[in-house]
């Protein structure tokens, strides 16, 4: 076990959204959260990434094992491909680029400032960071956003490696990646106090 969830509870805007939920992740083993729009996918994944605490429960994870990549991907628009990725990697304290370069079909576009690449091209750039993080759990927000066909492919195999290599994912996605994983669906799981505030808890204490 990498990553356990034990009797988790979280909420957004001081509302609870999703009540209760346990589950672990092993190493080499990735799991697929699904529910309806609203439900509390990214806030649990929010959550678990360590970016906002839950308020019932607990989130176990080795310190620094967790690599997050949501919907902004977060790039360095005056800076090239590869310099964003050379940051990224220091930021980590890695050094090997050429892997994440090749993975996501980067080659031809190395020296492109990133602001000037396309919305697709900028997904498939702040994927590649993952493989710069050095780091065992990827929690992945709707990763697929904006890929075409072939670029999920280079996605869904850059995961299937990940996970070879002993690594974990942790992902909220609407499609199908053609990957062996386990599925939860939060749906089971809202909460039930509809739109009551949560004394005391103040999400944004990170
Ligand atoms: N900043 C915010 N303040 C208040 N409520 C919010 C805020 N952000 C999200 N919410 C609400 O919290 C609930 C959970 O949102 P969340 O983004 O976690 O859902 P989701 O399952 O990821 O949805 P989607 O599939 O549409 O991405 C939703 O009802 C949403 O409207």
């Amino acid at each position: 076990m990498i990553l356990r969830v034990k009797d988790v509870s979280v909420a957004r805007g001081g509302v609870a959204v999703l009540e209760g939920l346990s589950f672990e992740i092993n190493p080499g083993q990735a799991l697929i959260v699904k529910g309806p729009n609203g439900v509390g996918k990214t806030t649990l994944l929010r959550t678990v990434a360590g970016l906002q605490p839950p308020f019932k429960g607990q989130v176990e994870a080795p310190e620094e094992a967790v690599a997050y990549a949501a919907h902004s991907d977060g790039l360095k628009t005056m800076l090239s491909v590869e310099e964003n990725l050379r940051f990224w990697a220091d930021v980590f304290g890695q050094s090997d680029i050429e892997k994440a370069i090749q993975a996501f079909d980067l080659v031809e576009l190395r020296s492109r400032l990133a602001g000037s690449l396309s919305a697709g091209q900028k997904r498939r750039l702040g994927l590649a960071r993952l493989l710069v993080t050095g780091r065992p759990i990827w929690v992945l927000d709707e990763p697929t956003v904006s890929l075409d066909t072939a670029s999920v492919q280079l996605f869904a195999d850059a995961v299937r490696a990940h996970l070879a290599e002993g690594g974990s994912a942790l992902l909220a996605t609407h499609i199908d990646l053609g990957l062996d994983v386990t599925m939860l669906d939060v749906g089971p799981f809202r909460a039930k106090q509809g739109d009551a505030p949560i004394s005391g808890y103040d999400e944004a204490f990170l």
